[in-house]
């Protein structure tokens, strides 16, 4: 590729081959964008991040960064592989990987100075860094006399002071306790570098993404299989698989002559359907697509209200159905429980909640999600295999 889109921002349009795994993706994410990348263990991420570093060459295609080629392998042109410390890509991982005997000054410094600043123009440089991160109160410390928050602060500010072209953020968040994990989020979503950059970020948090992320891709075996406005990806997501990595409930169906959403009917005719599993009959808020409409309906699992069964009460009606506990599973705050007779929905209760419900597997309980929680949209044909 030449001109055009690589001359701003990342472009990589690349295949990059590990063992028997390949890595085939096509991104763009402008100066001032940030892409967050999902994906579960396994799919590519970090090989998608090396191939960008200039750790791992490209097999095929090519890597531009702000209109340089990084790294290039095409017909008829003899490849092309600028080396990591050649890239200008700055890489933040889970852990800062500071110099232990050196001061939090002398840390951020490191960068100018590999780059050839003298020291006195690099300890500036680090002390300004510092500050906008927070921390030149801290200047002297050495990492062992800092937080875990602080420290990754310290490591943020070392791979600014670089003035990296890029910033690869490789789940930046996930080894930061409960207190120094907001403070972090809070002060990448502020952009706290002078020039607009490209961002990629890398999380297995949908929330991340939401709450950072301009555009979304998701990564399934090397290939991305979803991409789009974060919103549009997380709130819409176009296949089971991508609404369970979302972490929301995705009911496919048909909207019948009242205007609900049917799921699993033998009328869809498709095997998608039928692998989703017939969900409970959904209604959402607002006018609803015309009956015979092939829709996709999301809701969160902390949307769920649950309540114990009231004898006499109708199994099932619209929003509101009954099931039998089949899975109780720990996540942060409370307890998911996994529904026998719809194995593809999940519902999350807080921890207060489950203690008064007096939760146990063979429960039976009854379920309601309220219109205004349920997101619907009308799908193609072809969306859902
Ligand atoms: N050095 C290697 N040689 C051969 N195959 C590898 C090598 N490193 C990784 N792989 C394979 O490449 C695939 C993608 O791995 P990668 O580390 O990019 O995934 P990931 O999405 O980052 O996963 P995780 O979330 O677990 O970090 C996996 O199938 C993995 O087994």
């Amino acid at each position: 590729m030449s001109g055009g889109a690589a001359s701003e921002g990342l472009v990589a349009d690349v295949t990059t081959r590990r063992g028997d795994f390949a890595l085939d993706v096509s991104l763009h994410v402008a100066p001032g964008e940030t892409l967050a990348v999902l994906g579960p263990n396994g799919s590519g991420k970090t090989t998608l991040l090396q191939t960008i570093a200039g750790t791992l060459a490209v097999d095929r295609g090519a890597v531009h960064l702000a209109g340089r080629e990084l790294g290039s392998a095409e017909p008829g042109r003899p490849r092309r592989h600028v080396g990591p410390e050649g890239r200008r890509v700055g890489l933040l991982g889970q852990q800062p990987l500071l110099f232990p005997h050196l001061s939090a000054l002398d840390n951020v410094a490191f960068g100018p100075r590999a780059q050839g600043v003298g020291s006195t123009a690099s300890r500036e440089t680090a002390r300004r860094w510092l500050a906008r991160v927070g921390l030149a109160e801290l200047a002297s410390r050495r990492p062992l006399a800092l937080s875990g928050g602080q420290r990754q602060r310290v490591a943020l500010a070392r791979t600014l002071a670089a003035r990296p072209e890029v910033l690869l953020l490789d789940e930046p968040f996930t080894a930061l306790d409960v207190e120094s994990g907001p403070e972090m989020r809070a002060l990448i979503a502020e952009h706290p570098w002078p020039v607009p950059i490209p961002i990629l970020l890398v999380t297995h948090d949908p929330l991340d993404a939401i709450v950072l992320a301009d555009r979304a891709a998701i990564l399934h075996d090397g290939r991305i299989v979803q991409q789009g406005a974060t919103a549009e990806v997380l709130g819409h997501p176009a296949s089971p698989f991508v609404a369970a990595l979302a972490g929301v409930n995705l009911v496919i169906g048909v909207i019948d002559a009242d205007g609900d959403i049917v799921s699993g009917a033998a009328s869809t005719g498709t095997a998608s359907a039928a692998s989703t599993g017939a969900g409970p009959v959904l209604r959402a808020a607002g006018a609803p697509p015309a009956p015979g409409t092939r829709v996709a309906a999301v809701f969160g699992p902390g949307a769920v209200h649950v309540a114990p069964t009231v004898p006499g009460e109708p199994a099932a009606s619209v929003n509101s159905w009954t099931g039998t506990v089949a899975v109780l599973q720990p996540v942060p705050g409370g307890v998911r429980i996994g529904i026998a007779e719809h194995p593809r929905l999940f519902v999350d209760v807080p921890s207060a909640a489950a203690v008064s419900l007096d939760l146990s597997t063979g429960a039976r309980l009854g379920f309601t999600i309220p219109a205004t929680e349920v997101s619907v949209r009308a799908l193609p044909a072809a969306v859902l295999r």
